[in-house]
């Protein structure tokens, strides 16, 4: 039990081991790498206590140490990429998306954010061979924007040859021209897409900490959660934390959340794929409206930012702004019916 473990720190007794694990500090680790302002409001504890449990956790957990580069490199040699099936994208993203990464993927309503979260949740099933990762989808959905149509709709969508191996490597008998077995396929796909409904931001950080269980449950399985999609990241958070003097407790709920997400990503090598607004309104104290929401915090945390725009009809520019050891740069697809496609 994680409060017992709780109670060894100096100053936690039961009452304060509670709060702690309720409000998701449940480990040394997570204790260690909070701030004591972050702790004292989320947990309701004084701050210099929060700080001493924090300054105990951080000796106990032996955290904030260094590890070599040659573990650096062996942990980043694991670092899947997962293809839009889109060779400009591909390019521009060197690659795709990777895992152990957050990728947020901003812009106005409408510009296909939704159906690239879809989309990743088809394509990151797909053999290694054929641009996939040979796993699962966590899909935290908090817009009520999924819709298994639509992976129905980019299954069908998928070339001749990736289903034929699809069939395949699922055992399924047919070809993708026969009807049953085509349906047999979509079913296997919706199968490895765990979607739950967020219905407040409350709710989406509990969310997260049981992607983190299931991804641990899936770890040695034949389909391991290799993407978490959490669509939108940031809508929730916009519309429950709306005045000035909530921003500072918003973007510390933020943080922390995104802090769980990157767990995941780096304890399960898997991607983390978030959608983000723009501020619609010029006026609002959201600022510029081609800024993705959500300030400093989620532009720090997120290292490849995607901004999507739109243009003639289906087409849409993807820009890639801001990412690590990669030139900014843009490229174009299109949304159609049978899911994003090349220009
Ligand atoms: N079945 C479909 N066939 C063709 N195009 C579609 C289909 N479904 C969605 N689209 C396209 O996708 C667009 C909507 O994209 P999406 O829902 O991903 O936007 P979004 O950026 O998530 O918007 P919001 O911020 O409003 O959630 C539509 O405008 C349409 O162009």
């Amino acid at each position: 039990m994680p409060e017992d473990e709780l109670e060894d720190l100096p100053g936690v007794g039961p009452a304060t081991a509670d709060k702690l694990v309720e409000n998701g500090f449940e480990s040394y680790q997570s204790i260690a790498v909070a701030s004591p302002g972050e702790m004292s409001n989320t947990a309701d504890i004084g701050e210099s206590s929060a700080s001493d449990i924090i300054n105990a956790a951080r000796e106990a957990a032996d955290v904030g140490g260094f590890e070599t580069g040659a573990t650096v490199l062996e942990r980043r040699e694991e670092i899947g990429k997962l293809s839009w099936q889109i060779d400009e994208v591909d390019d521009l993203l060197g690659g795709g998306i990777e895992t152990q990464s957050i990728t947020e993927v901003y812009g106005e309503f409408g510009s296909g954010k939704s159906q690239v979260t879809h989309q990743m949740a088809v394509n990151v099933q797909l053999s290694k061979e054929n641009g996939g990762l040979e796993g699962g989808c966590i899909f935290v959905d908090t817009e009520d924007t999924f819709r298994p149509e639509r992976i129905d709709d980019m299954v069908r969508g998928l070339d001749d040859e990736i289903l034929a191996d699809e069939m395949e490597r699922r055992e399924i008998e047919g070809t993708p021209s026969d009807d049953e077995a085509m349906e047999e396929l979509i079913a296997a796909f919706l199968d490895q897409i765990h979607v739950a409904k967020a219905f407040n931001s409350n709710h989406q950080i509990l969310l997260a900490e049981k992607a983190k269980e299931l991804a641990g449950e899936h770890e040695e399985s034949e389909w391991p959660i290799r993407i978490v999609c959490v669509d939108s990241l940031t809508a929730h958070f916009r519309a429950e934390y709306v005045g000035r003097g909530e921003l500072a407790e918003r973007q510390q709920k933020l943080n922390k959340h995104l802090h769980d997400l990157m767990r995941i990503g780096d304890l399960f090598n898997t991607a983390i794929l978030v959608t983000n607004q723009v501020a619609s309104n010029p006026d609002s104290y959201f600022g510029d409206p081609t800024q993705a929401i959500g300030g400093n915090i989620l532009g720090h945390a997120s290292t490849f930012r995607i901004y999507l725009r739109k243009s003639k009809g289906n087409k849409r520019i993807v820009r890639l702004v801001d990412a690590p050891n990669l030139a900014d740069g843009e490229a174009v697809m299109r949304v159609q019916g049978e899911g994003l496609k090349p220009e």
